[in-house]
C-alpha cells in the first residue's frame, strides 16, 4: 500500500507541549449517553421529541406524564461531517452518536422513593453527562408541582435529589471497602485509598455539594469515575422559557440562575431554550434557523470536554469522538488498538484550512501552500481536525 507523502512539517504544531491529559468526570466515547432530568411537568419529554425529532416520549399538560423511560438517538446536524464527506468523495458518513433518555420528572424526596423519579435516578446512572431542564416561563396553564416559577429553587431541590442518591451509592461503597479489609492478601493501600476518597466524596454531599464542584486529583476522579455518582456528571442546564424571552436573549430568572450557578456547579454550563418553539419548529421541519439545539449539543460536548477528529477517504468520512488533549497516537489508538502502537506520525488538515475548499480536493494544492500537516506523538488532536496516520508497516488510515 502506498503512503501518501508529508510535506510541511509545521514547527508550531510539532512544538506543541507534552500531553497534558488530565482526567476528567465522566467518560470519552464515540457513543454518548446523556440523561434528562429535571422535576416534573417541566417540558422534559416536550424537549426530548424535539431533540430526538422522534414521536416517542410522552408530553402532556400533567406532572408525572412518563412513567417509562424513554430512549432515542439524537440526531445532531454534523456541518463539518457533511463537508467532509463531500470534499473527501465519501460514499457514506459515519457520524459519533449521542443517545438520550428522558425519564420521570423528580419531585422532593425522589431519592427515598416519592413520585416515579427514583427508580429512574438508577436507570440514569450509566449515562455520561445530565441535562437538566428547568422551568423559567410563566404559564398558569401549566401545573408547577411547587406552586410558582423558581428556577433556583427548583435546580436545588433536584439537585439535593441527586446528592441523597449519591449518598447511598457511597455509604454502599464504603461498606463494601471496609468489609474487604479483612479479606486475606488484601492490598491495603489500595483500600485506604478508596476509604479516604469515598469519606471526602461523603463529606462533600452532606455539605450539599455536587461532587463535581470540588476540586480532586486524577487518581481521585478515577476511581469516582468508577462509582458512577450523578452529581459527578457534567451537566448542562436548560432553562426552558418562552417563545419571546428565547427570541430575545433574556429572562427575569436569568441572573439568579447565572449567579447561583456561580456559587454552586461553575463548570457546569447553562442555555436558555424555548421548548415551546423547539416543538414548533419540529413540526414546521425548519429547525436549523432559530434552534437552541446545536448549542445545547455543543454545550454538553464542551462539558465532557470532548472533541472530533476525521478520517476521511472515498469510501466514508467519520467523525471520532475523544478527550481534548487526547495525542495523535492516542486518537489512532480509538480507530484501531494496532495503529497507536505502530503509530509513525499523522498527516493533519485543520478545519480553517478546508472550510473554504470546494470538491474535488487539491491536495497538492494544499501541500503546496503549507496546509498538509505532518504531526508526531505529541500533537494534540483538534476538534476539525482531519487525521491519515502513518504506521510502521506501511498501514494508513
Ligand atoms: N417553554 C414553554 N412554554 C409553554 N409551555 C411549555 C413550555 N415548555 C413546555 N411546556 C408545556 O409544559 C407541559 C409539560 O411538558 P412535558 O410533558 O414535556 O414535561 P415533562 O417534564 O416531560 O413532565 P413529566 O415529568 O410529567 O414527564 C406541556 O404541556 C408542554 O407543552
Ligand atoms: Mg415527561
Amino acid at each position: 500500500m502506498s503512503l501518501r507523502s508529508f510535506s510541511t512539517s509545521t514547527a508550531a504544531l510539532a512544538a506543541k507541549k507534552a500531553s497534558t491529559m488530565t482526567k476528567y468526570f465522566g467518560r470519552p466515547s464515540n457513543n454518548l449517553l446523556l440523561g434528562l432530568v429535571g422535576l416534573a411537568n417541566v417540558g422534559k419529554s416536550t424537549f426530548f421529541q424535539a431533540i430526538t425529532k422522534s414521536t416517542l416520549g410522552n408530553p402532556a399538560n400533567y406532572p408525572f406524564a412518563t412513567i417509562e423511560p424513554e430512549k432515542s438517538l439524537i440526531v445532531v446536524e454534523l456541518p463539518k461531517l457533511d463537508h467532509y464527506a463531500q470534499l473527501f468523495g465519501s460514499e457514506k458518513k459515519l457520524p459519533s452518536t449521542l443517545t438520550i433518555y428522558d425519564i420521570a420528572g423528580l419531585t422532593r424526596n425522589a431519592s427515598s422513593g416519592e413520585g416515579m423519579g427514583n427508580k429512574f435516578l438508577a436507570d440514569i446512572r450509566q449515562v455520561d453527562g445530565l441535562f437538566q431542564m428547568v422551568r423559567g416561563f410563566r404559564n398558569d396553564e401549566i401545573i408547577h408541582i411547587e406552586n410558582d416559577v423558581n428556577p433556583v429553587r427548583d435546580m436545588e431541590v433536584v439537585n439535593d435529589e441527586l446528592i441523597l442518591k449519591d449518598l447511598e451509592y457511597v455509604e454502599t461503597g464504603l461498606e463494601l471497602a471496609t468489609k474487604s479489609l479483612k479479606k486475606p492478601n488484601v492490598n491495603r493501600a489500595v483500600v485506604d485509598f478508596e476509604l479516604a476518597t469515598l469519606n471526602r466524596v461523603l463529606d462533600t454531599l452532606y455539605e450539599g455539594k455536587k461532587v463535581i464542584s470540588e476540586t480532586w486529583s486524577e487518581e481521585e476522579i478515577e476511581l469516582i469515575n468508577s462509582y458512577n455518582l450523578l452529581t459527578a456528571k457534567p451537566t448542562v442546564y436548560l432553562l426552558n422559557v418562552s417563545e419571546s424571552d428565547y427570541l430575545q436573549g433574556q429572562n427575569e430568572f436569568l441572573e439568579q440562575v447565572q449567579a447561583w450557578m456561580g456559587q454552586h456547579c461553575k463548570d457546569d454550563k447553562l442555555v436558555m431554550v424555548s421548548v415551546e418553539l423547539e416543538s414548533k419548529l419540529q413540526e414546521l421541519g425548519d429547525a436549523e434557523r432559530a434552534s437552541a439545539i446545536p448549542t445545547i449539543v455543543d454545550e454538553m460536548r464542551s462539558a465532557l470536554h470532548l472533541v472530533s477528529f476525521y478520517t476521511c477517504g472515498p469510501k466514508e468520512a467519520r467523525q471520532w469522538t475523544v478527550r481534548e488533549g487526547t495525542t495523535a497516537p492516542e486518537g489512532a489508538g480509538v480507530i484501531h488498538t494496532d495503529l497507536q502502537k505502530t503509530f509513525i506520525s499523522a498527516q493533519v488538515y485543520k478545519w480553517q484550512d478546508l472550510e473554504r475548499e470546494k470538491a474535488p480536493l487539491n491536495e497538492a494544492g494544499l501541500k503546496a501552500a503549507g496546509k498538509q500537516h505532518r504531526c508526531g506523538k505529541k500533537y494534540e488532536l483538534e476538534d476539525g481536525d482531519v487525521m491519515v496516520v502513518k504506521a510502521a508497516g506501511g498501514r494508513t488510515r
